[in-house]
């Protein structure tokens, strides 16, 4: 399927990365019986999704559509004709170097950068999968109420306008509305920032530092965001919807949030070694903070607060310290 060709929408769709986002999108896109190919790595989660339509592993408590079908194969995605890229941003690239060949567009709905390569997933995909069309989904979106059939409103961005449209049309449901976007590169950057400022924020609420901190570290890390952004070509519209500032509020305020639940159990003084010990689910924040850090200082973009979670992540500076440093810095116009 080429970008000119792709005017239908697509009805058999795959899904690729079955933790708990992926496992929601599968369940939104199967729950009208429709089928859907949902591809594990573990295969606990296969024979569970297959037998018990449940995936206790990274989704308990959802009941899945019986039109789901898990496979621990890959190549039973090649007769899809859309697939949903759902595996955490460093393990993307090993997964995508292995789909099987064919031109049925690429979803890519993870929210990180990866190391040293400095790639956001549109860049992985189309390094790896040259020639198909590609869109992204963010916004946001607990996965938990997605699947239960909460409402729920999403961006979705493809170059292509005739991609947007018909992928939009596909994935669309009476509880889940995609509004479409033709900025890629804003909604990736929008998700994977809006992650480290989650952790920010837990940090702040694990500390007791209360509201005021926590709605300045909003606002604060909004501009880090839109200055990130902007200088790689993101829209400001596409940072201020739903995949940047929508996003941002939803994971600075809950603890459903596996990015702020991190930050609170540093805040309240455990390492983040051991709270990353022993989890199966990822807070991609942690991954991707350093990686963020370290672009925008190659880039010369100011990002204190980044900068500031990938520092006490990484055990190198404590939270007083870290608030100190942030307060301290010379006062300046709001604006910049
Ligand atoms: N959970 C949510 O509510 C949402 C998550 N996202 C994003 O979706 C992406 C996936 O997150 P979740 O589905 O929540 O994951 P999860 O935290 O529920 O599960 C971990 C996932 O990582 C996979 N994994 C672990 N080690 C791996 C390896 N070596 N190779 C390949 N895969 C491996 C597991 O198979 C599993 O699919 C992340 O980028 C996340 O930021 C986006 C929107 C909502
Ligand atoms: O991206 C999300 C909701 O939009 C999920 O956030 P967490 O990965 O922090 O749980």
């Amino acid at each position: 399927m080429t970008d000119d060709s792709m005017t239908s929408s697509p009805a058999h769709f795959g899904v690729v990365g079955a933790g708990a986002w992926g496992t929601a999108l599968a369940q939104l896109l199967a729950a009208d019986g429709a089928p859907v190919r949902l591809w594990a790595r573990e295969a606990e989660v296969v024979a569970a999704v297959n037998a018990d339509h449940a995936n206790p592993l990274f989704l308990p408590n959802a009941r899945l559509s019986p039109s789901i079908a898990a496979t621990d194969s890959l190549a039973d995605l090649a007769s899809c004709d859309a697939l949903l890229i759902v595996v955490p941003v460093p393990f993307m690239r090993g997964v995508l170097a292995n789909l099987p060949a064919g031109d049925a567009p690429l979803i890519l709905c993870s929210k990180g950068m990866e190391a040293e390569s400095f790639a956001f997933p549109i860049d992985i995909a189309r390094a790896l999968c040259p020639g198909r069309p590609l869109a992204v989904l963010a916004g946001p979106t607990f996965a938990k109420e997605v699947a239960a059939g909460l409402p729920t409103a999403i961006t979705l961005a493809a170059e292509d306008a005739g991609v947007a449209d018909a992928l939009a049309r596909a994935i669309a449901r009476p509880h889940f509305r995609p509004y479409v976007s033709h900025d890629m590169i804003g909604a990736e950057i929008g998700g994977a920032i809006k992650n480290v400022l989650a952790i920010a924020c837990g940090i702040v609420e694990g500390a007791g530092l209360g509201l005021n901190a926590r709605a300045a570290l909003i606002s604060r890390g909004f501009a880090e965001m839109t200055r990130f952004g902007l200088a790689r070509g993101a829209h400001a519209e596409t940072l201020a919807g739903l995949a940047g500032l929508g996003d941002l509020v939803l994971t600075c305020t809950s603890s459903n949030s596996r990015n702020f639940a991190l930050g609170e159990g540093l805040g309240r003084g455990e390492s983040a070694a051991s709270l990353m010990s022993d989890r199966r689910s990822v807070a991609e924040g942690a991954f991707s903070a350093p990686v963020i850090a370290a672009a925008a200082r190659a880039d010369g973009i100011d990002m204190p607060i980044t900068d500031a979670v990938a520092r006490l992540v990484a055990g190198e500076t404590c939270i007083a310290d870290a608030i100190q440093a942030l307060l301290s810095r010379p006062l300046r116009p709001e604006g910049r």
